[in-house]
């Protein structure tokens, strides 16, 4: 890599250990302008530590986070003033309007008044609030508080803006509002660094996804890049009745199964060929007593990618 490279955020070798876990192992990645890249991994599997180190809030016991090309560490304030941080907790005064709340980040950052006035409408007009500006934010939907959260950290005029899992416990259609948003700051040439442990989000979202697991950066790529991965592999989802752990270590000990994990109400499982292996499988659950009540052969998504790459599921 060059100095003159469009990358936006280079992190290279990162590792960090609280005791005796290791958190992040080795990772390496570089988002460039205008690109969202998601961070998928279940929860523990160091996405918050990565971007802490990326924020310049904890410290790495090894390797770089570069941010055009300069150094972040701890004990500098630049280039953390490039960096919008939006934390999962919420840093919201419920009895502040949304436009009070954002002047006083503004504020504190050093606006003047009329700088921040002119600063905070537009923040406003770019997650969606400008209707609800004035009123306090704690009539505000949970969703709605997100998204003032996530204007919080746009005030400075970031050129980075690192999300951490900013749906979380937000209904759908917020979510959905949140990921227009985030798209639309993408379109006008931020580079989003963002986690999550929704593969559905991450598919919608992401230009580019890495895959963590225990610490580890096991895969990186466009969502066709980490599917191509999987080769000639198919995904069936069985919803069943009854013990589905029981289920599942049925279905585990059948051939043709490279892969199971349990979600929601049912089995999803990888295998070559489908149509195939489909026979054995249902054969070998009926003999078990487990009862089927619906087969599905999907395409494989990332999900998908996610239990070829680590054997277990992303969320149970
Ligand atoms: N301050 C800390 N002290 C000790 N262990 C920690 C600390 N912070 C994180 N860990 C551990 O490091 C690992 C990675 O945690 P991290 O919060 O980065 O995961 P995550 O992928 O962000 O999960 P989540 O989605 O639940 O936030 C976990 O095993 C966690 O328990």
């Amino acid at each position: 890599m060059t100095t003159d490279t469009p990358e936006v955020l280079s992190c290279k070798g990162l590792r960090k250990r609280f005791d005796d876990v290791t958190a992040v192992d080795d990772v390496s990645f570089t988002i460039a302008a205008g690109e969202t890249y998601g961070l998928l991994g279940p929860n523990g599997a160091g996405k918050t530590t990565i971007i802490s180190m990326v924020a310049g809030i904890l410290r790495p016991d090894a390797g770089d986070v570069l941010v055009e090309g300069v150094p972040v560490s701890t004990r500098t304030t630049e280039p953390k003033g490039r960096i919008g941080y939006v934390p999962q907790e919420l840093a919201v005064y419920p009895d502040l309007t949304g436009r009070e709340n954002l002047t006083f980040f503004a504020r504190l950052q050093g606006l003047s008044r009329v700088a921040a006035a002119r600063r905070v409408a537009h923040v406003l007009g770019v997650v969606g609030l400008t209707d609800r500006a004035d009123d306090r934010a704690e009539h505000y939907s949970g969703g709605m508080r997100r998204r003032l959260h996530i204007g919080m950290g746009l005030l400075h005029e970031p050129i980075l803006l690192v999300l951490d899992e900013p749906t979380a416990g937000v209904d759908p259609q917020s979510r959905n509002a949140i990921m227009d948003n985030i798209r639309e700051l993408a379109h006008s040439g931020l580079a989003i660094l963002y986690t999550t442990h929704y593969m559905e989000e991450a598919e919608r979202l992401c230009d580019r996804v890495g895959v963590i697991d225990a610490g580890r950066l096991v895969a990186e790529g466009t969502r066709r890049e980490l599917v191509a991965l999987l080769g000639e592999r198919d995904r069936i989802s069985l919803s069943v009745d009854g013990d589905l752990g029981h289920a599942e270590d049925v279905a585990r000990l059948v051939p043709a199964v490279l892969g199971v994990a349990a979600r929601g109400r049912g089995l999803e499982l990888l295998v070559h060929d489908a149509r195939q292996c489909l026979p054995a499988v249902l054969s070998a659950l009926a003999e078990e007593d487990v009862r089927v009540r619906a087969v599905e052969v999907d395409e494989p998504n990332l999900e998908t990618v996610f239990l070829h790459l680590t054997g277990r599921a992303l969320r149970g």
